[in-house]
């Protein structure tokens, strides 16, 4: 969910110390509530021999973790668990204690914006209703931290304890390509150009691409445009990797499918599938090239993206289709089309007739090369 969709909540600076004070840490990053550490240490040092709620029960873990951190030793960080490909840069005690800010709530939790001491800034998602045992949890982060692609953001680290279960992912400070596109409570559109829009397609194919590659059981699970980050140079890096296994089942989805992205066939957030991935990207690239958010594109009669795409185009008013910013461009209009039929491909009724996300990465590839081609020749 975008930021402009779910009320982006503002930058409130706070210190993330102050999560252990109140019962949430969305409360406390609305910034109602602020407290100095040793204050609440000593406050939790003291609840911890009483009878407590299940809330509080993390507080005290964190608690004990910064407590043996500032005896001078780390094995109380234990539970702040990063892999070989990010070696460890920080304890929990740190992050803790690092100022923060709310970034959105999303389908799996909230997420943060932390600014360590040192400088360095990561991405803290707390994670709601996650139904898995903590062997199932590891076993997934295991296999989510293997990921390595320069077109995946990266999982650093992850704390799992009873109550609470956070993942710690690089910032990326370009933001989604979901607040570029539509803009979001503070600023508006950002003109993408299609040089630009084609490349973060390749980059996000890629991306899944890379994921498909690594087991027939491999899936995203929640591709959309909020997940698809970027970097200063708009590169795109795709994010939220398999969070979708690990939470109990949602509320029942309806056949309109109110996110916009979801193939046709899946009605639990858990049954996900590469070909329901393919679905969901071909939304993406529908979403690029036209310009409109899929949440926001039901009609009242229930259209949703891809099937207004289709009967548009099939009453051959193709040009009605496109991004009215796009059009400022010339000779690209070519390209647009080819990956208008691809967009159209991928979101198929049927599971069988999409294509496989290699061959959707392979044509994205030749679009992009035979158009450089193109410009190389003029
Ligand atoms: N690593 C990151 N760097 C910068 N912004 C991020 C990062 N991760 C998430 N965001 C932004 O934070 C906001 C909340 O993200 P989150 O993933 O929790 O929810 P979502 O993407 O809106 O929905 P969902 O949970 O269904 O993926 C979004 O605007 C997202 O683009």
């Amino acid at each position: 969910m975008d930021r402009s969709q779910k009320g982006y909540q503002g930058s409130q600076g706070l210190l993330f110390k102050g999560i252990l004070y109140v019962e949430s840490l969305w409360f406390l990053a609305m910034g109602l509530r602020i407290v100095a550490v040793n204050c609440l240490a000593e406050q939790l040092q003291e609840t911890e021999t009483r009878d407590v709620g299940p809330s509080k029960q993390f507080e005290i873990e964190i608690l004990r973790d910064g407590v043996v951190k500032n005896d001078g030793q780390s094995k109380g960080n234990k539970n702040l668990v990063f892999f070989d490909k990010a070696p460890r840069a920080f304890y929990l005690h740190d992050l803790l204690q690092a100022s923060a800010e709310v970034l959105g709530k999303g389908t799996f939790g909230t997420a943060y914006k932390a600014t360590l001491d040192q400088g360095v800034v990561v991405v803290v998602k707390r994670l709601k209703d996650v139904t898995a045992s903590e062997k199932e949890f590891k076993a997934k982060m295991e296999v989510v931290g293997a990921m390595d692609h320069q077109n995946l953001v990266p999982l650093r680290a992850y704390y799992f304890s009873g109550d609470e279960k956070l993942l710690v992912y690089n910032y990326m400070p370009m933001g989604s390509l979901s607040a570029l596109l539509h803009g979001n409570g503070r600023a508006g559109r950002t003109r993408l150009n299609w040089d630009t829009r084609s490349n973060i397609a390749l980059g996000a194919a890629r991306g899944i691409a890379y994921l498909h590659s690594k087991g027939s059981r491999i899936s995203h699970g929640n591709i959309k445009s909020s997940n698809i980050l970027l970097t200063a140079s708009h590169e795109a890096r795709v994010s939220d990797f398999g969070l979708a296994q690990l939470s109990g089942p949602g509320p029942t989805l309806t056949p309109s499918r109110v996110d916009g992205y979801r193939a046709p066939e899946v009605t639990d957030a858990r049954q996900i599938s590469q070909k329901a991935d393919v679905y969901s990207f071909g939304v993406l690239l529908l979403e690029l090239l036209t310009g409109k958010a899929p949440a926001h594109a039901l009609t009242n009669d229930g259209v949703d993206l891809p099937r207004w795409v289709q009967s548009v185009v099939e009453e051959e008013w193709r040009a009605e289709v496109f991004d009215l910013e796009l059009l400022r461009y010339e000779n690209v209009e070519e390209d647009m089309v080819q990956l208008l039929q691809l967009a159209i491909n991928c979101t198929a009724q049927y599971p069988d007739k999409r294509p496989a996300m290699d061959q959707v990465m392979s044509q994205i590839e030749d679009l992009s090369s035979s158009s450089n081609q193109r410009k190389t020749d003029t």
